[in-house]
């Protein structure tokens, strides 16, 4: 489904016509995104179908083929920078494992020239919903869910304007899936334009505001998360995973 120029121009994360090859292999083909401020897009596909390669290519890790990347309405191309103001959870965000989580905050948000305070990055790491008792304790004892919790506080601190999320659900429990679902959701009711990359039919139909299914690097359908059910959503996937095979 190809965004109106408008909407790409006004967006905080937008692609336009966007492709990516890997040597002579094209894995994206004329993408169009338009993720506006407060919105989570949440993009579904089979293994290989090109989210991270998506996500990778709107951090500016991998160069376009053809197309532009806008973040806030600047090209990456002519302004890589950009891409700083973008926060990215991997489905295992990366911490230094021997910091605890507030020295994690504070050395992050140092790397970006923002000075916090150790009292300030444990607001900031509780308004996140870690709990007290681990603000001091190393990393490496942390959960998935923990680490996570860092990695939004740590978006938030760098006033990041969108969030790109690589399958951020997989290997939760069902409370920290819905735990987590709620706070990208306020992430995004705060301002944030959020992209997730998700298998999980069930989260992306919590959390985000549109559906758009990708199959061997296109955007093959998109839907409205508000009004589609679960079934008419598996079958969906299910139909372009089956034009697959
Ligand atoms: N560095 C690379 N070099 C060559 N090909 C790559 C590279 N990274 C990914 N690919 C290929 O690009 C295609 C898209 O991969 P990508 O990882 O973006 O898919 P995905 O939708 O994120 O899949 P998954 O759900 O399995 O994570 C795949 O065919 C993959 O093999």
């Amino acid at each position: 489904m190809k965004a109106t120029i408008e909407a790409t121009i006004q967006a905080t994360i937008a692609t336009h016509d966007l492709a990516v090859r890997y040597g002579e292999r094209t894995v994206i083909a004329r993408l169009n995104l338009a993720i506006a401020s407060g919105q989570v897009l949440a993009l579904l596909g089979g293994n290989g179908a090109g989210k991270t390669t998506t996500i990778q290519t709107l951090l500016g890790f991998v160069p376009p083929a053809a197309g532009r990347v806008l973040i806030g309405g600047r090209d990456l191309a002519a302004e890589p920078e950009a891409a700083r103001r973008l926060a990215y959870l991997p489905e295992n965000v990366a911490l230094y494992p021997y910091l605890s989580g507030i020295e994690n905050l504070r050395y992050f948000c140092a790397l970006a020239d923002i000075d916090v305070t150790p009292l300030e990055a444990g607001d900031m790491l509780a308004a996140c919903g870690l709990q007290e008792g681990a603000h001091g304790a190393r990393v490496s004892g942390y959960s998935k869910g923990m680490r996570q919790k860092v990695g939004l506080a740590i978006a938030h601190a760098r006033s990041a304007c969108g969030m790109l999320l690589d399958e951020p659900t997989s290997g939760l429990d069902p409370a920290a899936a819905n735990d987590f679902a709620a706070r990208v959701r306020a992430a995004a009711d705060r301002g944030m334009a959020v992209l997730m990359a998700t298998h999980d039919l069930f989260n992306a139909r919590q959390v985000a505001d549109r559906i758009a299914i990708m199959q061997a690097g296109a955007i093959v359908a998109e839907v409205d998360a508000h009004t589609i059910g679960h079934q008419e959503l598996e079958d969906l996937y299910l139909h372009h995973a089956r034009e697959l095979a």
